[in-house]
C-alpha cells in the first residue's frame, strides 16, 4: 500500500460517519447498521440508509467500493453467494426483509432487479414479460395476460418495436432492446422497487439515453435503486447520490449537493477525478 492509499483509509476510518442526508421521513425502505462480509473479509461497514419513496437514488464509488454488494443487500440477491453473510437491519415498508418467515421469491417480486448485461430467457418476447406475471399468480387469464404484456411493453418504450413480433425469440433484439424488456419484465409483476445494476454499462450511447429517460419516467411510479459508474449517468437520473468507499456510505444527499457541492473530502476527489 503507498502512502497515497494509506492516507484515504485512515481518513475513511478516522472520519466514518456518513455525512450529508442518509436519513428520510416516511422512506420505502430503511436500512440500519448494515454490515456485510464474503467469509472473513468485511464488504461493507455499518451502513445507515433510508431510499425515498418514487425516487431514483444512484450508488457511486471506486471499482470494488461494495456498491453492488449493497444494492443486492435489498433483495436479498446476496443469498444466493454461499459465503456471504448479511447482519443489521433492512425493512421495506415496516417488514424486516431478513425476517426468516419471508418468502424470498415474492420478496423479489416486490424488489425487482435489472443486470448489467441484458438476460432476457430464452423464450419468446411475449413469454419473457408474462412469465413473471404467471409465476406470481397475477393472472392465467389469456386476456389479461395480453393485456398486462402489451402495457408494460408500452411503458418501456418497446410495444411499437415488437409489437409484430411477440412470439420470436428475445434473444433476437438488439442490447438496448433486451435491456428495455428486461425492465418490462421486472416492472410486469408490479414491483415496489427495483434495484439496477449498471444497467447501461453495455449498452451504446443512443440505447443509454433511451434507458435513461425510461429510468426517470419509470421514477414517477416506482423506487429505483441505481449502481452506476457514470457520475454523468448518476446526475441524468437521479434525485439522491450516496457515495461508497471502501465499503462505507461515505456521503449521501440530493444529487445537485454532492455533485456541485459536496461535504467530504473523498467525495470531492472522487468527482474531480482524483479517485478513480
Ligand atoms: N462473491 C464474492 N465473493 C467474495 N468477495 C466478493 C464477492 N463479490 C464481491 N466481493 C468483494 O467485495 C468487495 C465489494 O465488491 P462489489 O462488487 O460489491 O463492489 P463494487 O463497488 O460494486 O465494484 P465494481 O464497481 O467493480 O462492480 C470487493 O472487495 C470484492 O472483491
Amino acid at each position: 500500500m503507498n502512502n497515497a492509499q494509506h492516507t484515504k483509509a485512515e481518513i475513511v476510518s478516522e472520519t466514518y460517519q456518513t455525512t450529508g442526508l442518509p436519513l428520510l421521513d416516511d422512506p420505502k425502505m430503511r436500512v440500519r447498521n448494515v454490515d456485510v462480509f464474503y467469509g472473513e473479509k468485511q464488504a461493507i461497514f455499518d451502513v445507515n440508509l433510508d431510499i425515498g419513496r418514487n425516487q431514483v437514488v444512484s450508488m457511486i464509488g471506486p471499482s470494488g467500493c461494495g456498491k453492488s454488494t449493497f444494492l443486492r443487500c435489498l433483495n436479498r440477491m446476496n443469498d444466493t453467494i454461499d459465503i456471504c453473510r448479511v447482519s443489521g437491519e433492512l425493512m421495506l415498508e415496516s417488514q424486516n426483509i431478513y425476517d426468516k418467515k419471508i418468502d424470498v421469491v415474492e420478496l423479489r417480486a416486490r424488489v425487482g432487479m435489472v443486470f448489467q448485461k441484458p438476460n432476457p430467457f430464452p423464450k419468446s418476447i411475449y413469454e419473457n414479460v408474462a412469465y413473471g406475471a404467471r409465476i406470481h399468480g397475477l393472472t392465467d387469464n389469456k386476456v389479461e395476460l395480453d393485456e398486462l404484456v402489451e402495457q408494460s411493453l408500452i411503458r418501456c418504450g418497446l410495444w411499437k418495436e415488437v409489437k409484430e413480433r411477440l412470439d420470436e425469440p428475445a434473444t433476437g433484439l438488439s442490447g438496448g432492446q433486451q435491456q428495455r424488456l428486461c425492465i418490462a419484465r421486472a416492472i410486469a409483476v408490479n414491483p415496489e422497487v427495483i434495484l439496477m445494476d449498471e444497467p447501461c454499462s453495455a449498452l451504446d450511447p443512443i440505447a443509454t439515453a433511451t434507458v435513461e429517460e425510461l429510468i426517470r419516467e419509470l421514477s414517477e411510479n416506482f423506487t429505483i435503486c441505481i449502481v452506476t459508474h457514470s457520475m454523468q449517468q448518476a446526475a441524468r437520473v437521479s434525485q439522491r447520490t450516496a457515495y461508497f468507499h471502501l465499503g462505507k456510505l461515505i456521503e449521501v444527499n440530493d444529487t445537485s449537493t454532492v455533485f456541485t457541492n459536496p461535504q467530504h473530502q473523498l467525495t470531492e476527489e472522487y468527482i474531480t477525478g482524483r479517485i478513480g
